[in-house]
């Protein structure tokens, strides 16, 4: 099947999630403005190009995509920012993404007596976000904190991330990895395991000979993904900053280090090269833009994957 051009591709699109917009690229209705921080100092009008484009929405999305850093103490500031100004745009954030630990007596009380699974991400929850992804490796403080979490409730960690490079940020064999987004799930084998009701998932042994079980119901699509990545690595070559990550089922394409002023080229780039593959979602992150499959049901089947094969 020729995916690149077919409208009756297998593959079907979920509900988007509010951050990610169909590729038809609908003007996103609502999206962190520029007012979202109070006393905003007055900013030089931008030039009109970027300005439709922030019309778009894109623009912004982009430019909030992550928040502001919080100020260290030995951050050099630039002369037009003020160090309140900063802390400031940082405690906004928190008002629209607050802390679990924030809530953690409220958290605790809603699981008193129940039977607990936990959840984790990777980037920006077991390590810190740092500017080369490949650099962003977890202390063995923290490691040391999720093999103790492992050990008292059954453990997943789920990730934009490709699921073998977040095995090996992490190294515990015996969590769960969910990998590009969910589309690629291996857990460790369960003495009553019995896998028959999960087609795609196949029973493999690890490096050291352990059996785990895979679960990876978009294998098909990999050659396609495959050459977008090339695609998209040759489009964005000469953007200086920009940086393409394969995550397997997923590829991100990173801005993190691109000056806003290219941040439309990015934007433009990547849609031109989406637009022959009808069956990619493109979604925000922190500073990346990534294309995936839609598998309908992906998620119901992750939960189910790794719910039922929890103690
Ligand atoms: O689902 P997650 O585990 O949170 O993965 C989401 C993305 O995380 C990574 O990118 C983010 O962290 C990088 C390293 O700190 C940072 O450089 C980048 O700007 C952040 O967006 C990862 O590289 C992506 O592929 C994941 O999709």
């Amino acid at each position: 099947m020729d995916l690149k051009t077919s409208h009756n591709s297998p593959v079907f699109v979920d509900p988007l999630p509010s951050l990610a917009l169909p590729m038809t690229y609908t003007t996103p209705t609502s999206f962190p403005s520029s007012g979202l921080y109070l006393n905003t100092p007055k900013k030089k009008p931008l030039p009109s190009k970027i300005e439709e484009v922030r019309a778009a929405g894109w623009l912004d999305l982009m430019l909030a995509s992550s928040p502001p850093r919080k100020r260290q103490s030995k951050d050099f500031l630039p002369h037009d920012v003020q160090a309140d100004d900063l802390d400031l745009r940082y405690r906004n954030w928190m008002v629209n993404y607050p802390s679990a630990l924030g809530s953690f007596e409220a958290i605790t009380e809603l699981a008193r007596g129940k039977k607990l699974a936990l959840f984790l991400d990777y980037d920006g929850t077991l390590s810190p976000i740092v500017d080369n992804p490949a650099n962003a490796v977890m202390s063995d403080e923290m490691r040391a904190a999720v093999r103790h979490v492992a050990s008292l409730f059954p453990t997943a960690i789920i990730s934009g991330r490709s699921r073998d490079k977040v095995f090996d940020f992490v190294k515990l064999t015996e969590l769960y990895y969910a990998g590009s987004h969910g589309m690629d799930i291996m857990g460790p084998i369960r003495k009553s395991e019995s896998n028959g009701h999960h087609v795609e998932c196949v029973r493999s042994t690890d490096s050291e000979g352990k059996e785990v079980n895979l679960f990876q119901p978009a294998s098909e699509f990999l050659p396609m993904i495959a050459e977008v990545f090339e695609n998209l690595s040759e489009s964005i070559k000469d953007i200086e900053g920009a940086r393409m990550e394969d995550n397997k089922f997923c590829v991100s394409v990173h801005y993190r280090n691109v000056a806003p002023h290219d941040y439309e080229t990015v934007h433009q780039r990547v849609t031109a090269v989406l637009k022959d593959y009808p069956c990619l979602r493109l979604t925000h992150g922190r500073k990346f833009l990534k294309f995936a499959l839609s598998l309908t049901g992906t998620r119901g089947k992750l939960w189910n994957f790794c719910l039922n094969r929890l103690d």
